[in-house]
């Protein structure tokens, strides 16, 4: 297990790239598996959850080829399905969130796809009866092995058909997405995620010779084809760690430039963070945070009502930023209701904040109200064990706000999401270190 000492309290200054999408790249990286031809990704972050599905897909047969910084060539000509039978797999398959995407295209390509229970955060319940039920509607068998918690589809043929998902998941979407593109006939998905993961793997995939219409909104249109072919993609920059960027620069009052964000796919974060009373200037793509000297004070409704900050499926606020919010919220001036619907565990790391000074009354597992400072009194520093990815940032940015020197434990959560985070905090001035071991 790996540690980050951090000394906090200084500010930092500079300018930030940020990665790759993470939740693209998961997305995209299964969907190689498509098409016997050569498939190349730029911009693919490098970090674990992105390297361990990776390493799925080689063991799988498929050719990869590291081309430079963040690009890979794939090329599933010679996919080895015995793969999918064996130990190796059940233990890999588990690593990480993302690799229940490749059941999909495993499914619409050679009739079968099997998972082991996926991974990713524990953050609650997280059911795959979504993505289940939409290859069964294409004709696919199902069956699980409630012992090994191993699923498994088969079809011959799949038939497409008119589906309504029973909720806009993001992974179950793209999984249905890229089992329906080889199917036969049309297919409808309603109550379609349409994250901008999605509506890039839409993209691509349409570059690969599919059919698909409505892309972007909660109606999909795929009309079956034959096969695919190669194409050419390039990751989205990742609008969580843009957020994260966010939360950082105003708790910790610097001045800071977010560079190339593709700021017309952020969709509602920077409006959020602006209730938060951030400001952010928009230059070119860039976003330039300037130092918050005064502090930043979060906006009521107009009725004079507490703000409330709730996720919802896109184009609703990310899930993945609420922890993130949460922790600004803390040196806010006013308050602030963070409602976390979908998960039911992920806000348990409050306790943590709150141990550091923060004022934080936890109301359920879903919803905490946060009273902020205005900076009159600096959180302390303390020693914490990161429970999940986005805790784990939030928890590494109240950190570098706090006064001392505090200790994260479980980093490998925090490096499952955030690219060479060491090096790149460094670069704007952070005071921070990595040991291994605890
Ligand atoms: C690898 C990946 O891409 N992970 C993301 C993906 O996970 P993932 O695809 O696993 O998440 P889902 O979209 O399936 O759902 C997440 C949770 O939200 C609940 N839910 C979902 C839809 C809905 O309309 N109402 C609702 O309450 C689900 O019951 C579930 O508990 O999407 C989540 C939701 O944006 C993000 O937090 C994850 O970072
Ligand atoms: C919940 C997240 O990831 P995963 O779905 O991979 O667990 C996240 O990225 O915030």
């Amino acid at each position: 297990m790996g540690t980050f000492k951090i000394e906090g309290g200084h500010q930092l200054k500079g300018e930030i790239q940020p990665q790759g999408a993470k939740n693209e790249a998961l997305q995209i990286l299964c969907a190689v598996l498509l098409t016997p031809e050569v498939v190349t990704i730029n911009n693919i972050p490098d970090i674990i959850d992105v390297n361990k599905l990776i390493t799925l897909l080689k063991n799988l047969g498929v050719k990869v080829k590291h081309l430079g910084p963040g690009s890979y060539s794939f090329q599933a000509d010679n996919v080895n399905l015995d793969y999918l039978k064996s130990a190796d797999f059940k233990e890999e398959g588990r690593g990480l969130r993302g690799s229940i995407m490749i059941v999909g295209p495993l499914l619409a390509r050679f009739g079968k796809g099997y998972i082991p229970k996926p991974g990713g955060d524990k953050i609650g319940r997280r059911r795959l009866d979504t993505h289940f039920e939409g290859f069964i509607n294409l004709g696919a068998k199902f069956r699980y092995n409630r012992e090994e918690y191993f699923y498994g589809v088969e079809a011959d043929t799949l038939v497409g058909t008119d589906m309504l998902l029973d909720e806009a998941s993001v992974t179950g979407t793209a999984n249905i997405v890229m089992a329906a593109v080889l199917a036969q006939g049309t297919t409808t998905i309603y109550n379609a995620a349409c994250e901008p993961y999605l509506q890039q793997l839409c993209k691509m995939l349409n570059r690969m010779g599919a059919k698909i219409s409505g892309v972007g909104s909660n109606l999909l249109t795929i009309e079956g084809v034959d096969a695919l072919g190669g194409t050419e993609h390039k990751m989205l920059p990742d609008m969580i760690e843009i957020g994260s960027w966010i939360g950082l620069a105003a708790m910790t009052k610097s001045e800071l430039t977010i560079k190339n964000v593709s700021w017309d796919d952020l969709g509602q974060i920077p409006n959020v963070f602006a209730k938060l009373g951030i400001t952010l200037e928009r230059r070119g793509d860039d976003i330039f945070i300037p130092e918050h000297t005064n502090g930043y004070e979060i906006q009521n409704y107009i009725d004079g009502s507490i703000l409330t900050i709730a996720d919802a499926p896109w184009p609703g606020f990310t899930p993945d930023l609420l922890s993130i919010v949460l922790v600004v919220a803390t040196q806010a001036r006013g308050e602030v209701l963070v409602h976390q619907k979908m998960f039911e565990s992920r806000l348990f790391f409050v306790d943590k904040l709150i141990d550091m000074g923060a004022k934080i009354i936890l109301c359920d597992p879903h919803r905490a109200t946060v009273i902020g400072h205005d900076f009159k009194s600096q959180l302390k520093a303390t020693t914490m064990v990161s429970p999940d990815i986005r805790a784990g940032i939030s928890l590494l940015i109240a950190a570098l706000s706090a006064k001392g020197t505090s200790t994260i434990h479980n980093i490998e959560q925090i490096d499952r999401g955030y690219e060479h985070i060491v090096k790149r905090l460094k670069k704007i001035g952070a005071k921070i270190e990595r040991f291994e071991g605890n």
